[in-house]
């Protein structure tokens, strides 16, 4: 009667662990970026630890202001990378190597059935493998890196069914507004939803991670995807280690269940300033654009780009248009399948792997009074620059846009 959430947490904490009780449990694998080691770092030498408790288990990519934007981040970049070299940690992805919630998953961390925590909010990316994995503080992090061990309090699920098939040009990015739109930003708050439904079955990795990668957004703590062969052949190869994928009884307890049918979806806009004020695209008023912004670790990964190509082939782009692929791994497989060079013929700029401009540190933020289409997870006011407007979309409505200079319905190219 479990389940997925209550099984990873009765394997990780070696007790029966029900909704709602408070554990503590033997973290997989914890990540921390560039961005929070610092403060990880800072409060695990302040706790007055010697030795990281598995320097084999810890995974610090530099992926959020990299290349360093200012020589204040250039010097923090240098005090972790001096500790890293201390404690041995053998994980770690500097500058280029791409975003941290692409990285565990091309590098075999985020497994079925594995308790993966991140010091970032999108570390429920890794429930698209049947992980539990779940974003925690700065702090929180250097318990971990301490003992390998955190409290939790086993959240509650919801049960999200997605029947039907994609029609052309929409995506599993337009599913998730969807859901985002409908059940609010609060509307998983603490729970983990689980994934179900023949239109999530049809779905690739890529597109399960852009689903999961956005839980947060409606409160959630966890987004998972129960692992079938399409997982199993991703991980073929590549999985650091064995894994029992773990899956939820028939009887499991759901506080809340919700339907989609996948056939009636549109191409869905996120407008500013809420994750959730999610429209039909059809609903949507002329919207001029001043750039589009392809990219993340919603929306950053090999078929984003293909995708955004297909559309881009053979024209020029109206507007400023950046495109950032997630990973060294993704950019390299865009150059040897010729969509690097289609997206910079069509007037494109790439830029090299990481986070890009998606939180506004640096690498193209917008200006006051600008708006921009971007394929990430949050529109939050000031997100990409002081005063900019940010609408969120799928990679085929970017492109779309930057073809056209306004928010553009896909299906019109
Ligand atoms: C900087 C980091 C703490 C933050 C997060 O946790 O999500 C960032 O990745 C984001 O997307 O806003
Ligand atoms: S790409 Fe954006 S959402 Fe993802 S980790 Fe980086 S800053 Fe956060």
């Amino acid at each position: 009667m479990s389940t997925i959430s209550e099984k990873i947490f009765s394997r990780a904490s070696g007790k029966n662990a029900k909704a709602n009780d408070f554990v503590i449990a033997d973290v997989d694998y914890a990540m921390a970026h560039d961005g929070t080691s610092v403060l990880a770092v800072k409060s695990f030498k302040e706790m007055e630890e010697e030795k990281v408790w598995n320097p084999d288990k810890i995974i610090i990519p530099f992926d959020h202001l990299t290349p360093a934007n200012t020589d204040v981040t250039a010097a923090l970049h240098h005090e972790i990378r001096e500790w890293i070299k201390e404690q041995k940690i053998s994980n770690f992805y500097d500058v280029g190597e791409g975003i941290c919630h692409q990285l565990l998953p091309e590098n075999g961390f985020a497994l079925p059935g594995k308790l993966v925590v991140g010091a970032d909010s999108h570390s429920c990316t890794y429930g698209a493998f049947g992980a539990f994995g779940t974003g925690v503080g700065a702090t929180d992090m250097s318990e971990i890196f301490a003992s390998g061990k955190l409290w939790f309090k086993v959240p509650e699920s919801i049960k999200i069914t997605a029947d039907g098939s994609f029609n052309d040009r929409i995506y599993a990015k337009d599913l998730i507004l969807k859901i985002i739109g409908t059940l609010g930003v609060a509307g998983a708050t603490y729970k983990a939803a689980e994934f179900y439904g023949t239109a999530i079955d049809s779905m690739s990795m890529s597109g399960r991670m852009t689903l999961s990668n956005m839980a947060i957004e409606m409160g959630g703590k966890a987004g998972i995807v129960p692992p079938d062969k399409t997982t199993f052949d991703f991980l073929d190869g590549i999985a650091v280690e064995e894994y029992e994928p773990v899956y939820a009884d028939a009887d499991a307890t759901y506080s809340n269940e919700y339907s989609f049918d996948v056939n009636e979806l549109e191409p869905q806009v996120a407008s500013p300033h809420q994750v959730d004020n999610v429209h039909d695209i059809s609903d949507i008023k002329p919207t001029k654009l001043d750039q589009a912004f392809i990219g993340t670790c919603t929306n950053g990964r090999l078929e984003d780009l293909e995708v955004a190509a297909s559309i881009l082939k053979g024209e020029k782009v109206a507007i400023r248009t950046l495109i950032v692929p997630a990973s060294r791994n993704v950019l390299i497989e865009a150059v040897r399948k010729g969509i690097v060079e289609t997206l910079l013929e069509a007037g494109a700029v790439i830029g090299s792997p990481g986070c890009g401009p998606c939180l506004g540190g640096h690498m193209g933020v917008i200006g006051k009074g600008e708006t921009c289409i971007s394929t990430a997870n949050r529109n939050f006011k000031g997100r990409m620059g002081t005063g900019g407007f940010i609408y969120l979309a799928s990679p085929a409505t970017a492109a779309a846009s930057a073809l056209t200079g306004e928010i553009t319905d896909p299906r019109e190219i």
